[in-house]
């Protein structure tokens, strides 16, 4: 007799930064629709619209589970996502979603038909011990890419000390393939800001650990980009068995208008534009949802733009715009550039500026959504690193892959215009290798997300081992 197959439930719980919920929103997609799974995601009140599209498609499949935001010191009331507060607050929102704990266990233990697996983002580590009271497993995911990882693993696992209480002081990550170094101040700030004995610091240390020790993880990679580096992770962990997917780059098989928020700007204006321009010749810049810049950092890139004379699209998060951003005058220089240039200011609709055929160039922070959708959409890489996995995102573009160029480095450093200007310029009108070596990767992409693709095996498996863990299907 046939035996009825139950979908498998599984839990999401995403950590409340775009930058993390896009990607793992995209995943839950995937997972939702092959058909196999019923799905729980935890969110709290102001992140549960970002599901909307997702539980608008998917109303029988997935069901947001909404707890209140735990109050936390360091974090406004009202504030629930990253976007809306400054970096630092990083150290904060780790520790007040860990006091979700009891809440989703209690929920877990009202459930007729539980869950048998938590996907996790690799911010809340807290959730390995969760699942393992459960009797259930945990599934990291890592919204950063294989290198990325491996740095900030090793940091945290060998908790190295600034050398010479020197800020330039170089750390070796001897255990990581291609052993990368980089100056303290360059390295994770989350790492840098852990003092002992401190109860924060050492849940967060603890939040690492516990995913080096959890059941699975799912990268948002592809093997022909990080092979090398899933490898090490693979070896690594051996917790982790060869429970190691590289599922990426995970894009939302929805399209992407309203990708991670709404559009501050018609979105039809923006590609009418574009349509206007030549094949190739504009510029995209974005710094992603969490660098703030500084009153300088705005200047030096509007005058770069500026004397450049390149066709641009600059996305400004609104927090710079309402901020005192120095001499910056936003509207002023809007004014003098409206011929050649748009001031995004808020949301951009991202992935779509980037497959335009129009852009050719984005200068980014090299946040890794923005690494990936770059790369996907075959553009030049023009990189400006400023915080968390960024430096070595940009290590692997630049230093191993050459498919970046390196602009500046960080906050500190001195910026000039002029030689901003002529590095836009040239990406425009020159660098004809860098541009076949970014179509070969946009290709290896395309070619890992293909039927038989790397990327889309590794989905493959994942699903099947989930569903393994399903009595009732197995
Ligand atoms: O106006 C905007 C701004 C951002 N995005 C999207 O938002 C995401 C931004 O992600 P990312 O490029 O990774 O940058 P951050 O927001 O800075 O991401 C944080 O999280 C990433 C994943 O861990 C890290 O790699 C980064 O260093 C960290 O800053 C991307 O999908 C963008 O397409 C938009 O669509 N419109």
């Amino acid at each position: 007799m046939a035996v009825e197959l139950q979908p498998t439930h599984i839990l999401i719980i995403p950590y409340p930064a775009q930058g993390h919920l896009i990607p793992i929103l995209d995943l839950t997609h995937h997972l939702a629709s092959t058909g196999r799974f019923t799905i729980s995601v935890v969110t709290t009140p102001k992140n549960l619209s970002i599901l909307s599209p997702l539980l608008s498609l998917f109303s029988d499949v997935i069901s947001p589970v909404v707890f209140p935001f735990p109050a936390t010191d360091g974090i406004p009331a009202g504030k629930e996502n990253t976007k809306d507060l400054p970096p630092a607050s990083f150290r904060h929102m780790i520790p007040a979603l860990a006091k979700l704990e009891d809440p989703i266990r209690r929920w877990f233990e009202s459930q007729s038909s539980p869950p048998v697996a938590i996907i996790s983002d690799f911010f809340l580590g807290w959730t390995h011990r969760l699942a393992v009271k459960l009797g259930i497993k945990r599934v990291v995911f890592s919204p950063s890419g294989a290198m990325g990882l491996s740095v900030v693993y090793s940091l945290w696992r060998d908790m190295p000390k600034k050398p010479d209480q020197d800020e330039n002081g170089d750390v070796l990550f001897k255990d990581v393939p291609n052993c990368p170094k980089y100056p303290w101040w360059q390295l994770s700030p989350v790492y840098r800001s852990y003092v002992e004995g401190d109860a924060d610091s050492e849940l967060i240390k603890e939040g690492y650990l516990d995913n080096m020790a959890s059941w699975g993880l799912v990268v948002n990679s592809f093997d022909d980009l990080e092979g090398v580096y899933k490898d090490h992770l693979m070896n690594s962990l051996s917790s982790h068995d060869d429970r190691v997917w590289t599922v990426g780059p995970l894009a939302s098989p929805r399209g992407h208008e309203d990708r991670g928020g709404v559009s501050s700007i018609e979105v039809s204006k923006i590609s009418s534009w574009l349509d206007m321009c030549q094949d190739d010749e504009v510029v995209y810049v974005s710094f992603g949802t969490q660098a703030l810049l500084t009153g300088q950092q705005m200047e030096v890139i509007a005058q770069g733009l500026e004397r450049s004379g390149v066709k641009f699209i600059w996305a400004v998060r609104d927090v710079m715009v309402q901020g005192d951003h120095g001499k910056m005058d936003l509207l002023e220089f809007e004014e003098r550039v409206k011929d050649r240039g748009v001031v995004i200011k808020g949301w951009a609709p991202q992935v779509m500026i980037l497959s335009h055929r129009a852009v050719g160039t984005f200068l980014t922070h090299c946040g890794w959504n923005s690494t990936l959708e770059g790369i996907m959409a075959g553009v030049r890489l023009l990189v400006w690193p400023m915080g968390a996995d960024q430096f070595s995102n940009a290590t692997l573009l630049v230093d191993h892959l050459k498919i970046g160029v390196r602009v500046y480095e960080g906050f500190n450093m001195v910026h000039d215009p002029c030689e901003l200007a002529q590095i836009l310029v040239n990406s425009v009108t020159q660098d004809q290798d860098g541009r076949r070596r970014i179509k070969k990767m946009q290709n290896n992409a395309l070619e890992a997300l293909s039927e038989n693709g790397t990327s889309s095996k590794a989905l493959l498996r994942l699903v099947n081992k989930l569903c393994e863990l399903n009595e009732k299907e197995c």
